[in-house]
């Protein structure tokens, strides 16, 4: 189910906006998409979607070519889910349930089949089934969101790209939209490409990132590989380390001591903190 780019370039108004991108988006997996601002993230993953209509090189899904229609533009791909910055303003129906319930009825879903994935969606999301006769209008941003979100995901799509999901949420409401999704990716064995300045978040739910810089891919490699052992490439791209991990270097500084984590999440790496802040030797320095 693997999607792949082949020397990939993008031309917009004259501007190369991304340069000989190949890639393969492996299914399963949480992939984040990284880079300073303009590097070219937003316009890889509406590629990916189908919305750039022109590029050069290659790009296929299970090594068919992406349809395009008779003049060469690229075709929107039906099966990639797309929740853009502030999702919640592109919802238009006067009630949640007709909200989530508008592409599966185009699709022509039956009663029986809407019923019971809404029931699913509407739990994935932590929604109550009260909500559903509301308008969504006028729901709290926060519940809006998860409302916008729901939709796409109603639509079970295949690949799904979150672009910056959490913009403007409270620390709160970003944990949890961020662990219903991993949860809903994880148990349908889906993939999303996660867009993110949130580094924290990035180190804490990639399988896989990718790191943009002017226009072009500089890598894409394993989460716990880059931000335990290859951090220069973020100093490269013209990134700071997520949070814990520039905890984790001070702590190896003041005790003299490479700490192991098992992974570059914040749980792991508080753990080996914790172990090292126990020890004598760094309590004596202290
Ligand atoms: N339609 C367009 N016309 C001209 N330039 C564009 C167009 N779309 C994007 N660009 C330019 O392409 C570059 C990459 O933009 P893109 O939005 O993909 O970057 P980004 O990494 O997503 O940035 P951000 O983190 O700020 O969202 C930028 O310099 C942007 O100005």
């Amino acid at each position: 189910m693997a999607y792949e780019l082949n020397d990939v370039s993008v031309r917009i108004n004259g501007k190369e906006i991304l340069q000989a991108v190949s890639c393969t988006l492996q299914e399963g997996k949480w992939i984040s998409i990284i880079g300073q601002t303009g590097a070219g993230k937003s316009t890889f993953a509406q590629m990916i979607k189908g919305l750039i209509p022109f590029y050069r090189g290659k790009y296929t899904h299970n090594r068919q070519l992406l349809p395009r229609d008779g003049k060469g533009k690229m075709k929107i791909v039906p099966q990639i889910g797309y929740v853009f910055q502030y999702p919640e303003h592109q919802i238009f129906e006067t009630t949640v349930y007709k909200e989530l319930a508008f592409a599966p009825k185009m699709k022509g879903e039956s009663p029986e089949r809407l019923e019971e994935a809404l029931k699913m969606v509407m739990g994935r999301m932590g929604l109550s089934e009260e909500l559903l006769q509301e308008n969504p209008f006028r729901l709290s941003g926060g519940l809006k969101r998860l409302v916008a979100i729901a939709s796409v995901l109603f639509a079970e799509p295949e690949l799904l790209i979150l672009d910056e999901p959490t913009a403007g949420l409270d620390p709160v409401s970003r944990m949890a939209l961020l662990k219903q999704l991993k949860a809903w990716q994880r148990e349908n064995n889906r993939t999303v490409l996660f867009i993110s300045h949130q580094l924290e978040d990035v180190a804490e739910y990639s399988d896989e990132v990718m790191i943009f810089k002017e226009g072009c891919l500089l890598v894409h490699l394993d989460a716990n590989e880059l931000f335990l052992k290859r951090t220069a490439l973020m100093e490269q791209a013209g990134l700071p380390l997520p949070e814990p991990i520039q905890l984790l270097r001070i702590i190896e500084a003041l005790s003299g001591r490479i700490l192991e984590p098992v992974s570059c999440r914040e749980e792991d790496i508080m753990q080996q903190v914790r172990l090292a802040w126990q020890s004598r030797g760094l309590q004596n320095e202290g």
